[in-house]
């Protein structure tokens, strides 16, 4: 891919973790997540010369176009197979002709020429068979590139959408359309090129030999063609907003199956497992109404089809046999016939087909499409700098911000915060703490006001280099499902073994990890399961020690942990922000302390001017 971004280097720690992270929420066992890196430019409007391509092959974008020879020699390896095809009911019409009807004794041996038809009977099939097969790997093989290009640049893009998406878009409902939705475009994308090329090949070709035949019969087979397109048209229409509906259920049964999974421990404490069955049994029961209705709406057709095609095969007999009674045609010649009006009506079929599987793929690409053409996006400015090294100060100047346009959540919020400087920010829960550290990692752009660093506004600093600056202990500390060392070393990519156990030592790691079995190798489990909250964010803070970032930001780093875990959380923060700028925000009055400066945020508006107070320096 020409716009593809290098890999990240591999580093030990970093490795092992990306490697678990891969293929863990996919939801085919075939479809599995292979992580590369893409660019935005990767993806754009895809026509050729001209033509509007199908929405499933347009979203597959430069992926689909980089595949093209596969997909080309698998639609060229079928088309070869209608050769084949059309040749298949020769033999047969041979032996009935010159082994059974033909009686004249200068005739060829009638034993001859049945074995001969058995045996070419027996090679194109044998042909037929392995163009099938050649064609299915290559097209398979490139739709599974496809897919795999799709899902990693719908995944960076999900990993750069801004804040406020995620915020709306349940994790569940992602990886639906990263799994499942990806993986209907990959069927659209076989049938164009297994299927589009050959019948429409097949098509013309039975017809011209058919008319060349017995023009009459050709006819009454063609009959019944417009009669198939139209039901087909009709169908596909259906079909694409039934699969809509259901695609867009199956999405919030993940997004509900997600919500509860993560939270089946409170599901659990609460008691509520009946509940949550109950909800999980609603939208399975709604998944399984709209999948059902999707199913009628395609299996419908099928019995129209076969009439159609059974009354178009019974004409033909008819007239055809009146042909071979007036000797206008031989019976083989009419086996003939009724073999290509076979091979007539699988294409037509095929093409019917193809139209419900583009259908099932336009419904999920669109919601794929949803996910690719998303810019909302905290962006960098064309002429974005890197962040300055903070030597002065960082400054919220007036800020404004609200997640919601009626409900502010800072309004004029101005702070200065000295470099070298611990300042805490107080206040009551919801007025705005834990959203200032947001927005000064610009996880969230300010409505109003700016926040500077050394004089510098954040929005005209590159967000790599941005939030390099900046060590962040959340209040939830975002463990990975890794080990304690990968853990601690998702603080820092450069980091050496050396400098994550000084980290985790200097952060009161090392007093439980010691007592885990393979110590800093020991897998956490899914968000760190394994731990206690105050281990966590003991790592979370190793983090942070390990990170060579000028500014701590700690969000709660000892809310709701006991006066002990308390104590040796605080003294981890002690150590690990000697000599670096902190913003801290807590309740916590023992935390406060070690503070230089207590700021407290109140609920009347502008919450922070002119509110500081002093506390002891540490
Ligand atoms: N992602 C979000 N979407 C919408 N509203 C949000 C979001 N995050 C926070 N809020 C709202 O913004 C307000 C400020 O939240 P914030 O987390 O900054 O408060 P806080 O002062 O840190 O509270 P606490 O002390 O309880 O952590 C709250 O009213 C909260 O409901």
């Amino acid at each position: 891919m020409p716009n593809a971004l290098p890999a990240p280097p591999a580093r030990s720690f970093h490795h092992a973790w990306d490697r678990r992270a891969g293929p863990r929420s996919t939801g085919s066992p075939t479809r599995v997540v292979v992580p590369r890196c893409t660019t935005d430019a990767d993806l754009g409007p895809t026509t050729v010369v001209g033509m509007k391509l199908p929405l499933s092959l347009t979203v597959a974008g430069p992926a689909a176009r980089a595949q093209f020879p596969a997909l080309a020699a698998a639609a060229g390896l079928v088309v070869l197979r209608v050769g084949l095809v059309l040749l298949r009911p020769w033999p047969l019409a041979l032996a009935v002709d010159h082994a059974f009807d033909d009686g004249s004794a200068s005739g060829p041996d009638p034993l001859l020429v049945l074995g001969l038809a058995a045996a070419a009977g027996v090679l194109l099939s044998g042909a037929i068979g392995l163009l099938d097969m050649g064609s299915l790997r290559a097209a398979e093989g490139a739709a599974e590139r496809i897919g795999a290009a799709l899902r990693a640049t719908m995944f960076q893009r999900t990993m750069t959408r801004s804040l406020r998406w995620h915020d709306r878009m349940r994790s569940g409902e992602l990886v639906s359309r990263l799994t499942t939705d990806v993986g209907r475009v990959l069927d659209g994308v076989v049938a164009l090129a297994t299927s589009f090329l050959p019948d429409a090949v097949m098509l013309v070709g039975v017809l011209a030999l058919l008319f060349a035949f017995d023009p009459e019969l050709a006819l009454i087979g063609l009959a019944v063609v417009p009669v198939l397109a139209a039901f087909a048209v009709r169908q596909r229409r259906l079909i694409k907003s039934a699969q809509q509906d259901a695609r867009a259920e199956s999405g919030r049964l993940a997004g509900t199956t997600t919500d509860l999974l993560r939270n089946v421990r409170a599901v659990q404490a609460f008691g509520r497992t009946d509940r949550a069955s109950a909800v999980f049994g609603t939208r399975n029961r709604a998944v399984l109404d709209v999948e059902l209705r999707a199913i009628d709406v395609d299996a419908r057709w099928t019995p129209v089809a076969d009439i159609v095609l059974a009354v178009g095969s019974a004409l033909v007999l008819v007239v055809g046999g009146r042909h071979v009674l007036s000797g206008a045609l031989t019976t083989g010649q009419l086996l003939v016939v009724l073999a290509y009006l076979r091979d007539l009506y699988s294409p037509v079929r095929g093409l019917t087909r193809l139209s419900a599987v583009l259908a099932k793929a336009g419904a999920s690409a669109t919601r794929v499409r949803d996910v690719l053409d998303n810019d909302e996006a905290v962006v960098d400015r064309p002429n974005a700098r890197p962040a300055p090294r903070l030597i002065h100060e960082v400054h919220f100047e007036r800020v404004g911000f609200s997640y919601e346009a009626a409900h502010p959540v800072l309004e004029d919020f101005d702070l200065r915060i000295a470099a070298g400087e611990t300042v805490c920010l107080l206040g009551p829960s919801g007025i705005g703490k834990s959203t200032a550290l947001h927005l000064l990692l610009r996880l969230y752009d300010v409505d109003a006001g700016r926040i500077l660093i050394d004089g510098v506004d954040v929005r005209d600093c590159d967000q790599r280099s941005l939030r390099e600056r900046f060590a962040f202990v959340p209040q939830d500390p975002w463990l990975l499902d890794a080990t304690v060392a990968e853990n601690i070393a998702f603080g820092n990519q450069d980091a050496t073994r050396a400098g994550v156990v000084a980290a985790g030592r200097a952060a009161l790691v090392d007093e439980f990890a010691g007592r885990l079995p393979q110590g800093y190798d020991t897998p956490l489990g899914e968000g760190g399961v394994r731990l206690s909250g105050g281990q966590r964010r003991r790592v979370a803070i190793a983090r942070a020690a390990v990170s060579t970032a000028p500014m701590v930001l700690l969000d709660e780093p000892t809310a709701s942990l006991d006066p002990e875990s308390a104590a040796g959380v605080i003294e981890a923060i002690r150590s690990t922000t000697t000599n670096r700028t902190v913003l801290l925000v807590t309740h916590d009055r023992a935390l406060a302390s070690i503070a230089d400066r207590v700021v407290t945020l109140s609920s009347s508006r502008p919450p922070a001017r002119g509110q500081l107070q002093n506390a002891g320096r540490r």
